[in-house]
């Protein structure tokens, strides 16, 4: 007997309460309405289900089996996972899923229906005439399938587009790690590391990792440098690039460009290679013109600017067809890149140019699909050097690595060009001790330490609060803790020159220079947009504190003192994702508010009238956070937090915080649970790197 139930779609109880003896059989358009359902319900995006149904239409045969993978697969893509893997699918469809407990009837009653078997998964998506099979070793032409099965052990199903994303990172990466990719003058190399690692603090421990990573970004064009904050990745890049410039045949036309993911995290890399070269030039005396590699770099640039992003079109200015004019490229903040753009990196990059990612591997990876600076570092820890790397490192350097650092089996060419930097210089108090408890998921350890430190009193480094009102998290924010960091600052300089009449323009720049400085002491990190203790509710609150103290007169969309954060890139403008800027009066005509960025050492304005995409940016989410640190942190953790609470989330809020952390949790064991939830983005990155390395 066969038992249709159109009326138990609407519920999304499809399969409760079965006549007995029936057997309930869905077609593919009861799969479809069911997906469209979960989409109603939230558990899928629209853009699942429709893809689902795209499917559907191509394929008049498509099975249950290959809607679902399909529908899965792209939200997979939704939460940042680049490929969706067969046999999780099969076995443990709720983790795959990540719906919330209560979809937790729904989703076994769904399953219930579909196969079991990996296998059984497998033989659905080889028919269908919208998935290309591609076997192990085997190249398999591309014919526009949306779909792409990786069909080996392990099976991977993807969309297309990150099929392509993936192999063409790991091609790269390949080529550019091959070894013997340079030659090299090993004495002069080993000269000038003496030279600039004299002096190096990091000498006095086992191994010197930043003379190491020096030495080792040598030899090959592309290198990974991973380290917590303040573990010296800029002051490394910048002996790096010291080195070159020391040891390079053609140094004289050495093109070096410096880029980041945002527009701050940039400006910041700027600012930090200058410093540390200009420091440097001491060491090195007459025989390099540092001074003059600082002058030929340039001001670093967003990825996006650099790769030459164009509104409207994915489409870049550079490309493998015209790529960039450059020879060294350092790139700081390489956890924030995701796939597609890591692909468009690689593509627009010269073979014969060298890249330097610097960033820790620890941090959120971007909102988009990939987490690949995560991905290439998985071993970072551990070293995995081989036979030649432990020799070579020992010619230019002098130190012998430890044999816990070698390679136990086949080594990985990209192992032999990353390393992990392990001493912080900035963070050896409380801040420093709680980020390596969350990163080591020693959740009773980071609870321990925010006790002892919450109870020493508001001015401890640092303080929690689990449960409570969202009124006391809005109080400290614009009063303070303890004498720490806090909006009041912002409020006060707001307010010193309530009437405006600046005698000079440069007197004007000045409180604009002083409000800005004194609103980046301080942040509100959420780890959701909606709610009350997410970023929407605190911006709303915040403002509203502040305007019944009568530090801002809010009118409208636009008032004196409103922070903004932009959204989206404007080149036009000179205002990219992620800006920070304040609206205030300008100086020639007060009447008007104008927002003010700062950019590096450079004031840049713009009217609020060309400003579309913006949000107001007292609170702000952690993602949008990175490559930015505050004085004083405060981490807001809402209990609708999901799934998006983890343990990356909750270690990249500690780590913006350089001299406070305050930590405010709508409810007990929120933290617990996020530090016990690390995040594992699907990829088949390391599997293509170890393929074409064991080819
Ligand atoms: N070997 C060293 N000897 C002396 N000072 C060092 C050394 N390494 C780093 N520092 C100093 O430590 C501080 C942090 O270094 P740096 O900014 O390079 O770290 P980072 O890893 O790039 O930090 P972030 O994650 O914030 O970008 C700087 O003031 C730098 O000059």
């Amino acid at each position: 007997m066969k038992g249709r139930r159109k009326a138990d779609l609407q519920t999304l109880d499809l399969f409760a309460a079965a006549d007995e003896g029936d057997t309930v059989v869905l077609s593919t358009t009861d799969w479809l309405a069911a997906l469209e359902r979960l989409a109603d319900a939230g558990l899928l995006r629209r853009l699942d289900s429709a893809l689902a149904a795209f499917v559907a239409e191509q394929d008049a045969e498509a099975t249950p089996a290959l809607l679902v993978a399909t529908a899965v697969l792209a939200q997979m893509e939704g939460r940042g996972h680049s490929c969706l893997p067969l046999s999780a699918l099969a076995s443990h469809p709720n983790e795959i899923l990540a719906w919330p407990k209560e979809a937790l009837r729904l989703q076994l009653s769904l399953w219930e229906q579909l196969p079991r078997q990996t296998s059984e998964w497998l033989q659905a998506l080889r028919r269908s005439p919208v998935v290309r099979v591609v076997p192990p070793g085997v190249a398999v032409a591309d014919r526009g399938q949306p779909l792409v099965l990786w069909d080996g052990p392990a099976p991977l199903l993807y969309l297309r587009r990150y099929w392509d994303y993936e192999r063409s990172v790991a091609a790269h990466i390949a080529q550019r790690t091959a070894a013997g990719a340079v030659a090299l003058d090993e004495p002069r190399v080993r000269d000038w590391l003496g030279r600039l690692f004299s002096a190096s603090a990091e000498a006095a421990e086992a191994v010197d990792w930043q003379q190491l990573a020096c030495a080792l970004a040598l030899r090959g064009r592309m290198s990974v440098i991973t380290g917590g904050p303040g573990t010296g990745k800029t002051y490394t890049a910048a002996r790096l690039l010291a080195l070159l410039f020391a040891t390079a045949p053609d140094a004289a036309q050495l093109r070096v460009a410096l880029a980041a993911p945002t527009g701050k995290a940039a400006a910041r890399l700027k600012q930090s290679i200058d410093s540390s070269l200009r420091e440097l030039q001491g060491a090195v005396g007459r025989d390099l013109d540092l001074e003059a590699l600082v002058q030929r770099m340039g001001a670093a640039r967003t990825l996006h600017a650099l790769l030459g992003a164009r509104p409207d079109t994915r489409r870049l200015a550079h490309h493998a067809g015209h790529p960039l004019d450059v020879d060294v490229l350092i790139v700081d903040e390489a956890s924030m890149i995701h796939l597609e753009m890591m692909a468009a990196l690689l593509q627009a990059l010269p073979p014969t140019a060298r890249l330097i990612l610097l960033g820790d591997k620890d941090q959120l990876a971007s909102v988009e699909a990939g987490a690949v600076l995560g991905d290439l570092c998985r071993d970072a820890q551990q070293g995995h050097y081989a036979p030649d790397t432990v020799a070579y490192a020992e010619r230019v350097t002098g130190q012998s690595l430890p044999a816990s650092y070698w390679a136990t089996g086949p080594a990985l060419p990209l192992a032999q060009h990353t390393v992990m930097l392990r001493a912080s210089r900035r963070f050896s108090g409380p801040i420093g001790q709680l980020a390596l408890a969350v990163n080591a998921g020693d959740a009773p350890g980071a609870m321990a330490l925010l006790r002892t430190q919450t109870q020493a009193g508001p001015q401890a480094e640092l303080w929690a609060r689990e449960g409570g009102e969202v009124e006391t998290v809005v109080r400290s924010a614009v009063q303070g803790r303890g004498g720490r960091a806090s909006y009041a600052a912002y409020a006060e300089r707001l307010a010193q020159r309530g009437q405006g009449g600046f005698a000079t323009e440069a007197e004007h720049q000045q409180w604009v220079r002083d409000v800005l400085a004194a609103f980046d002491r301080y942040r509100l990190l959420c780890a959701v947009r909606e709610g009350a203790w997410g970023v929407a509710g605190l911006n709303r609150a915040v403002e509203q504190a502040l305007q019944s103290q009568g530090a801002i007169r809010k009118e409208g969309e636009w008032y004196r003192g409103r922070p903004v954060m932009v959204t989206r890139n404007d080149a036009q403008l000179g205002v990219f994702n992620g800006d920070i800027g304040m609206a205030l009066p300008g100086f020639a005509d007060p009447a008007r508010l104008r927002v003010y960025f700062l950019q590096g050492e450079h004031l840049h304005h713009v009217s609020t009238a060309r400003l579309a995409h913006v949000e107001t940016a007292f609170a702000m989410t952690v993602h949008k956070s990175q490559g930015s640190e505050f004085e004083h942190t405060a981490l807001v953790l809402a209990a609708q937090g999901g799934n998006v609470l983890s343990r990356e989330l909750v270690y990249t809020g500690i780590t913006r915080a350089r001299q406070a952390f305050s930590l405010w949790s709508e409810a007990p064991g929120l933290l617990a649970s996020a530090i016990a939830s690390p995040t594992r983005r699907s990829s088949g990155l390391l599997r293509w790197l170890n393929a074409s390395a064991h080819s």
